[in-house]
């Protein structure tokens, strides 16, 4: 039987007040595969991601999630999906504990269940003191802590992030990064936003890079190496974004600084 992917996405466009900012987006992933999705800023990541989520409206073409078109039932696939945003917009005010249990009553889950998996979450991440604490409290790191555990409770088949790795400190992002490979070995499909390309070039299965709202490369990290140039993905991003001006505006940028002096 032929392999179905679990997100299809078909000539995707997306305006906002007449500018297109999504082209014409094609793009298949399969079940397990850890999806880098990088561009430069403005590229359409975010907008992608937004409307895969049922954030944004209002586009055209046709997206499946889980082989069902998630404009036709917009409830039933969220149940199936995570999401760890770059900032913590979070509720300060709450505990860690209420905010947690607030989330798995969202998905459906029972409290006992929530409560449980949450302390043990917590624990694991050396942050199980402050359960009980107001997230206001919180360190940035303990903060994004939080949201990976909210984005995860209820064991989604997809996860979408967003810069997920803003706060946490070394050990933390090389723990991330293996639980993030054994949800993959699981089966688990995750869709991976960010610009630091060392990371983006070490997890990802696949990179997808986006430029001016179209896809410009499609493969793994040694397949895109064989397709432009050989070195690290900083420079693959660089030859195919065109962008050659870094040192040109940096010295216009300290130039500006410097007058008058
Ligand atoms: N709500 C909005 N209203 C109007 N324009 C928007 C809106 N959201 C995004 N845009 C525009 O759409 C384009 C794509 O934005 P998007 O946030 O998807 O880019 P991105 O690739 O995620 O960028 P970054 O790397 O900076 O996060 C940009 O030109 C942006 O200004």
């Amino acid at each position: 039987m032929e392999r179905q992917p679990i997100i299809d996405i078909k000539n995707l466009r997306k305006s906002y007040e007449g500018k297109e900012v999504l082209k014409g987006i094609d793009l298949q992933v399969y079940e397990g595969q850890i999806i880098g999705y990088i561009g430069p800023n403005g590229a359409g990541k975010s907008t992608t991601v937004k409307i895969l989520l049922g954030i944004v409206e209002g586009y055209e073409g046709e997206i499946k999630i889980f082989g069902k078109d998630i404009s036709e039932d917009p409830i039933q696939y969220k149940k199936k999906i995570g999401y760890i945003p770059e900032t913590a917009e979070i509720y300060d005010s709450l505990t860690a504990y209420e905010y947690l249990a607030f989330i798995g009553e969202v998905y459906g889950m029972e409290l006992k269940i929530v409560n449980e998996r949450a302390k043990k979450l917590m624990e694991i991440f050396g942050i199980q003191e402050v359960y009980h604490s107001r997230i206001a409290s919180f360190s940035k790191g303990m903060k994004q802590k939080v949201l990976i555990i909210a984005s995860l409770i209820h064991d989604p088949d997809i996860l979408f992030l967003d810069e997920p790795l803003s706060g946490l400190d070394a050990n933390s992002v090389i723990i991330f990064k293996e639980i993030l490979a054994a949800l993959a070995l699981q089966g688990k499909t995750i869709f991976y936003s960010s610009h630091i390309m060392e990371i983006v070039e070490k997890i990802s299965s696949r990179i997808i890079l986006l430029n001016d709202g179209r896809i410009v490369a499609d493969g793994s990290f040694e397949e895109l190496k064989k397709q432009s140039v050989e070195g690290s993905l900083e420079e693959i991003f660089n030859q195919l974004t065109g962008f050659h001006q870094h040192k040109e505006i940096a010295k216009a940028f300290v130039d500006v600084l410097q007058e008058g002096r």
